[in-house]
């Protein structure tokens, strides 16, 4: 790429062999964050997926696509579901699964892309936002998390705002989302949204998928003219669209059409259907005064693209012209979607045969006839030619799209938007508390004032198991938001919003003020009711050790969250880990008579629950006397108790018990992390291994068959 010395406002794009490919005008072109002039060509040539499957067979999802996207343009993928939109869309931004396995070549300003995190903005198909916060609130803490430190707020304000006024969010800037106890914004505004988040950066290239569906034909419009006019900007936009009416079709510059992961068209949407309103005489007459006036213009309208030039459509040339009155895309995905053979038999009594060519083939002969007719045009050749021009042109290196804010303005922010979150949301914290609070009052009013009679050592140990025991097991009922925000967190991991390590660190402080508090009230209660043991040392210790124990349960379920991310799966796997623990606590089976093997060694010593109960045990019966079982017997020390009865290891200070619950709070946040880290890195490469392992035996297999067929 040369800047052109005649003109400062324009650029010349250079192939190669100096031949001179297209002229960009710098006062479209946008900036980039480093002020150099950026935009993303996007080109990919002979792209093809192939997945393992479970069985250890594979599938070709892609075969061969060809075709491109360039900034200022707004391509949409069509084809009937299960035709590989959305693989393909994952294939251009990097997020394949990682059982399927790519070849070809994707570039990006004519070089080989890797994209990964954060390099590209990606709209996935659903909203996942916080249902708690406003509009405005979701853009700028987003924008915080972000945009970089040095960034006076107020600018960062005015690109919220901007933001906002791009999306036509404006109405709806101060509502809540909305969650399950909030009444929110509507499909559309969240999609908008969610849009909104991913434009925020400015990103060259925007990938969506699906952004219309599950809305009605308006929003759908409104989304898609959205769309268009952010291409406009100088931004590449391609997304996946499932049926657009005719009015959204009217906005897509290119469409690429897919049938079974094979492309039947690709080119400008307009020429699939849209020559059949010209007169082919009238159009040759034009085209003929064009070529013998201006041959220069005759030939860059052909460069470009126009095959207006020729005064033919695709679907009529290759014999499927689009009927009268019938929405050009419901024509495309009729033509290409092989369902319709069933939907035919279904309803062939009432079928009139008419003019239309579908109605006298079935549909999977129409479509190979498509891809045939396709792969031998000038649609595909000029793609092609394109793609090959491309390819010359090594452009800028695109920016990342992630954040560009410090690691610790990531975790500031991330807390913030957290603790509004857990504040807002009833059913994360507050309504725990109300249950903490009434099991609470009930347990402080059965073992009111337990005393030191006799039959007390036991009430007090099975008090206090009850305690750390099953109210600490309420603590998964916070799962379910938790879920909730891991999948907030997965679609902005995958965009590059922050770090793993500034999640972990804002979600465990901004949880601690409300688990300070459930542990603090429910303590207090439960401790002055029963009145286990006079001494603030003692009352402070079980307001710790109920602390440390909820906080515990917690982290133990966030790293469930991250192996099983399903809500019900998540619970039932977390609660039968619970019960095990419990089981292994000392005081449904005394410690000495656990079995040893497996059960007291290592199992009870890797369960919260046997330190929390040791250390409750001597916090409420170390140093109190207590009656015998009758006036003439000598009083039994709370020591002898703990030995005798509790087989409590005495002489290991509760502080010792206590600190071990700590360290298990920090063992499981660093486990969760690692969680993640794995999910994120070792999962895919290990999966994709086993994948194309089971390719190559498979392929090994098929030869040897084809040898001894050969030889036989
Ligand atoms: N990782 C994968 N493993 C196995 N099969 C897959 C994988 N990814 C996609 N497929 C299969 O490939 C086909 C194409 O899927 P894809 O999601 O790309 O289609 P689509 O056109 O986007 O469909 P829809 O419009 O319904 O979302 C489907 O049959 C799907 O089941």
């Amino acid at each position: 790429m040369t800047r052109n010395s005649s003109s400062s406002f324009s650029y010349v794009v250079t192939s190669s062999n100096d031949d001179v490919i297209m002229e960009i005008d710098e006062a479209s072109e946008p900036q980039g964050h480093n002020g150099i002039v950026v935009s993303a060509h996007v080109a990919w040539k002979d792209v093809s997926v192939m997945v393992t499957l479970n069985n250890g067979d594979t599938r070709n999802i892609l075969e061969g696509l060809t075709g491109y996207a360039e900034p200022g343009t707004f391509t949409a993928l069509m084809g009937p579901s299960g035709s590989g939109k959305s693989t393909l869309l994952d294939a251009l931004s990097g997020r394949l699964a990682s059982n399927a396995i790519l070849s070809g070549n994707i570039l990006l300003n004519g070089r080989k892309a890797k994209l990964s995190f954060g390099t590209v903005a990606f709209v996935t198909q659903d909203d996942t936002l916080i249902g708690t916060l406003t509009v405005r609130e979701t853009i700028h803490y987003s924008a915080q998390l972000r945009l970089p430190d040095r960034m006076p707020l107020s600018e960062k304000r005015t690109l919220v705002e901007s933001t906002i006024a791009d999306m036509g969010l404006q109405d709806c800037a101060d509502t809540f989302i909305g969650n399950w106890h909030l009444r929110g914004i509507s499909g559309g505004e969240k999609r908008r949204v969610s849009i909104a988040l991913e434009i925020l950066m400015r990103p060259r290239l925007l990938f969506l998928d699906e952004p219309t569906s599950g809305l009605d034909s308006a929003s759908a419009f409104f989304v898609t003219q959205t769309l268009r006019c952010l291409s406009r900007d100088g931004r590449t936009v391609i997304a996946s669209i499932h049926q657009p009416s005719s009015e959204v079709f009217e906005l897509f510059d290119r469409l690429y059409l897919l049938s079974g992961g094979k492309t039947v068209y690709f080119g400008q949407a307009s020429e699939a259907h849209q020559a059949r309103y010209l007169p082919y005489s009238r159009l040759s007459i034009i085209l003929w005064i064009i070529f013998v006036s201006r041959p220069y213009t005759f030939f860059i309208m052909w460069k470009l693209e126009l095959n207006l030039v020729f005064g033919l459509q695709f679907f009529a040339e290759a014999g499927f012209p689009c009927p009268s009155f019938r929405n050009p895309s419901d024509h495309f995905l009729r033509c290409s979607n092989s369902d319709f053979d069933k939907v035919k038999a279904t309803l062939r009594d009432s079928i009139k045969y008419n003019d239309d060519p579908l109605n006298k083939m079935t549909t999977v002969e129409a479509i190979r006839s498509l891809v045939d007719f396709y792969r031998r045009s000038q649609y595909c050749y000029l793609a092609n030619e394109q793609v090959e021009e491309m390819s010359k042109v090594k452009g800028t290196v695109l920016d990342s799209n992630g954040s560009q804010a410090s690691f610790f303005m990531q975790s500031y922010i991330l807390t913030k938007r957290s603790f509004v979150n857990m504040t807002r949301d009833f059913g994360y914290y507050w309504l725990r508390l109300v249950i903490y609070l009434v099991v609470s009052v009930c347990v402080g009013t059965i073992y009111f004032n337990v005393g030191t009679t006799y039959n007390s050592i036991q009430a007090r140990g099975a008090c206090a198991a009850f305690i750390f025991g099953f109210m600490t097991f309420m603590s998964i009922g916070g799962f379910p938001s938790f879920v909730e925000d891991m999948k907030v967190f997965q679609r902005e991991r995958m965009n590059g919003h922050y770090s793993i390590i500034a999640f972990v660190i804002s979600n465990t402080l901004s949880a601690m003020p409300f688990l300070i508090l459930i542990a603090t009230l429910s303590g207090t209660i439960c401790y002055f009711m029963v009145r286990f043991h006079p001494g603030f040392s003692h009352y402070l210790f079980f307001v710790l050790a109920l602390y440390a124990s909820i906080t515990t349960v917690e982290s133990l379920m966030m790293v469930i969250a991250s192996v099983v991310p399903n809500f019900l799966m998540g619970i039932v796997i977390g609660a039968g880990i619970l019960g095990i623990s419990m089981v292994v606590s000392g005081f449904f089976r005394l410690p000495h008579d656990i079995p040893k093997p497996v059960w007291r060694y290592p199992v009870s010593y890797l369960t919260f629950d046997f330190w929390a109960i040791q250390g409750q045990y001597k916090n409420h019966l170390k140093g109190l006397i207590f009656d015998n079982q009758s006036p003439d017997l000598p009083k039994i020390t709370g020591e002898y108790a703990l030995k005798e009865t509790f087989q409590i290891h005495v002489n290991r200070s509760k502080w010792v018990d206590l600190s071990v619950i700590f360290s298990m709070i920090i063992i499981y946040r660093l486990i969760f992390f690692i969680m993640i880290k794995i999910n994120e890195d070792v999962t895919p490469w290990l999966r994709g291994y086993i994948a194309r392992r089971k390719m190559q035996q498979n392929g090994a297999n098929q030869n040897k068959t084809m040898t001894q067929y050969a030889l036989a």
